[in-house]
């Protein structure tokens, strides 16, 4: 897998130090909140795993599946609901945790959706941020990483469903998508 790696950005250290950074500010802001954590899947499902580890406070978890790349590079724009929540979101203090904000459009979609739900508070946290692929306006309450221009896998992101279970985030060969 790692031959197919253009350039390693982010080892597994430096990824660790910056999601205990970010569970840190997390407990802090969350103090006294119960907040729900949703997990985006599949790609924040190691994210997720190893930043509520790094959560002190105490807190509920659910997950919703939505998917909008398929086995492209380029998102399809349409953002599908593959799995919903368990729990109602109506008067809860939320947060998402994405791996990656690119077009920003899955994003906007879920927000979307949780609103709608009388979710009491959103906030969005994401381990890598790519602003240069942004379709709509959106940011981050809190990020890890902000990305250049290039299709990255790694730690949860995939081409194809592949190199999820690369322990580091790296820009993927543009001959492995091109052929
Ligand atoms: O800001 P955007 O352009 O919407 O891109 C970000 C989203 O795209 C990826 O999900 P994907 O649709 O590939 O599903 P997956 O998580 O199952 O890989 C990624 O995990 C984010 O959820
Ligand atoms: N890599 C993998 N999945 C993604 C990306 C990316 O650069 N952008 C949005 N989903
Ligand atoms: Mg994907």
């Amino acid at each position: 897998m790692l031959n197919d790696i253009q350039e390693v950005l982010y080892d597994t250290d430096q990824i660790q130090q910056k999601v205990k950074e970010l569970g840190d500010t997390i407990s802090r802001e969350f103090e006294g909140r119960n907040p729900l954590v949703i997990c985006v899947l599949k790609g924040a499902f190691i994210f997720m795993a190893d930043l509520v580890k790094n959560i002190t406070i105490p807190l509920e978890i659910d997950f919703m599946a939505v998917s909008s790349y398929g086995s492209s590079t380029k998102t399809s724009g349409v953002v599908k609901i593959i799995k919903d929540l368990d729990v109602p979101v109506q008067g809860r203090e939320i947060i998402i945790v994405e791996d990656i904000i690119d077009s920003g459009l899955t994003l906007s979609y879920l927000i979307d959706v949780l609103e709608r739900r009388n979710a009491k508070s959103i906030t969005l946290v994401t381990l890598f941020d790519k602003p240069a692929g942004r379709k709509v306006q959106l940011d981050a309450d809190h990020k890890g990483f902000v990305l250049p221009d290039a299709f990255v896998v790694g730690y949860g992101l995939d081409y194809a469903e592949k190199y999820r279970n690369l322990p580091l985030i790296g820009i993927l060969k543009p001959e492995v998508y091109e052929k």
